[in-house]
């Protein structure tokens, strides 16, 4: 270290003395013990420019840039991988002010948009890595995703974002008003939600704190025909294989204060037996909520998992719970809906669902991962 800033006064000197050769001699010696030195970068720069020597100085000034870049990105990795997407696209906004061609700030840019639920900027982010890299995987899968395009292609063995298909303003308000309104007057009849156990169906509030009524009659008569209707669409989007429809299980799901349900997959929580959850193919979540929203948190969060393990390796993608909206994913996707937060005890504050699962009548495991 001494020795490289040895060499970057005497250039500095060199350069005073006006010993041009010299100085450049000397910065180049530096850079080459010390790539990441961006003050020799950019005064190197200032010389060549002053040779006129007009594209090697940019050169100089593009590394210094990145050099200077590459300590944020790291910053911004650890920021990410703590829970602070905020702080880590503030700083990735910086790394990529410096160094617009930064293909790790736009993948981790991607990833920050994606988590803090900001889809346009995380298909910004993925189009401008594929301008870059047009036959990236990584890149052309997100900005498909996000444009709400089939997926690009199929590349097993790749952590790639978790398909989605995600629709808002989605029923008629009528439709919409009806469901709010059942909801609150059957709320005394939901029972506490239940997660697979090998000695049965059991509350487990250390897993999942929510109130469930099973198959709503009045609901199931409009809703299930309409969700079939979408169907052609849902699967063209999540690129999945057709398949013949068998039972649709429908519930009213209700999230007040502390509410949530942890990490788990629609297709067995940790392994529930294959004649229970083997068919279900399509998860979809319908949400309902005060506008503006009452309480805060109760986000799902997609994650983007390994395929070789089968583990979640990111965050991956939060999903809005907006009222009116509705979201489609694989049923093997890993995901959790993140605590709720509510100062109130009226469940018309609460966090509203119409959720459930479209059946391969079929009913062989699935043949398809995302
Ligand atoms: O409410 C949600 O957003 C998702 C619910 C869920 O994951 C489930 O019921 O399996
Ligand atoms: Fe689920």
């Amino acid at each position: 270290m001494a020795e490289t800033e040895d060499l970057f006064s005497a250039a500095g000197a060199a350069l005073a003395g006006g010993e041009r050769e010299r100085a450049e001699r000397l910065y180049r010696q530096l850079l080459e013990r010390q790539p990441a030195h961006v003050a020799a970068w950019r005064a190197l720069a200032g010389l060549l420019e002053a040779a006129g020597r007009m594209q090697e100085a940019e050169a100089a000034e593009r590394e210094a840039a990145r050099q200077e870049a590459l300590p944020l990105l790291d910053v911004a990795e650890g920021l990410l991988a703590r829970g602070q997407p905020g702080k880590a696209r503030s700083l990735l906004q910086r790394v990529l002010a410096l160094d617009p061609a930064s293909e790790r700030a736009l993948r981790l840019g991607a990833d920050a948009a994606r988590v803090a639920g900001d889809y346009p900027a995380a298909l910004d982010h993925y189009r401008r890595l594929a301008a870059l890299r047009p036959m990236n995987p990584l890149a052309r899968a997100g900005a498909a995703l996000f444009a709400g395009e089939p997926p690009a292609l199929h590349a097993p063995g790749l952590v790639l974002p978790s398909p989605f298909v995600r629709w808002t303003d989605w029923l008629p308000l009528e439709r919409r008003d009806e469901v709010f309104a059942y909801a609150l007057s059957h709320r005394s009849e939901m029972a506490d939600a239940t997660v697979w156990q090998p000695d049965g169906y059991k509350a487990m509030t250390g897993v999942r704190r929510a109130s469930v009524l099973y198959e709503p009659e009045p609901i199931l008569e409009w809703f299930v025909p309409l969700l079939r209707r979408s169907l052609p669409e849902v699967r063209r989007r999540l690129g999945m294989p057709a398949f013949e429809v068998g039972r649709v299980e429908l519930q009213l799901t209700f999230h007040g204060d502390g509410g949530f349900y942890d990490q788990h997959r629609d297709t067995g929580w940790p392994e529930a037996p294959a004649e229970e959850t083997d068919p279900r193919r399509i998860s979809f979540v319908a949400y309902f909520a005060r506008r503006p929203r009452r309480f805060s948190g109760g986000e799902l969060l997609l994650f983007d998992t390994d395929p070789r393990s089968g583990q979640a390796l990111r965050d991956g993608t939060l999903v809005e719970p907006d009222d009116n909206s509705v979201v489609f994913f694989p049923s093997v996707v890993l995901h959790e809906v993140r605590p709720i937060r509510l100062d109130s005890t009226d469940p018309a504050d609460g966090r509203i669902t119409l959720n459930g699962w479209i059946h391969d009548a079929a009913g062989r495991a699935p043949d398809y991962r995302p």
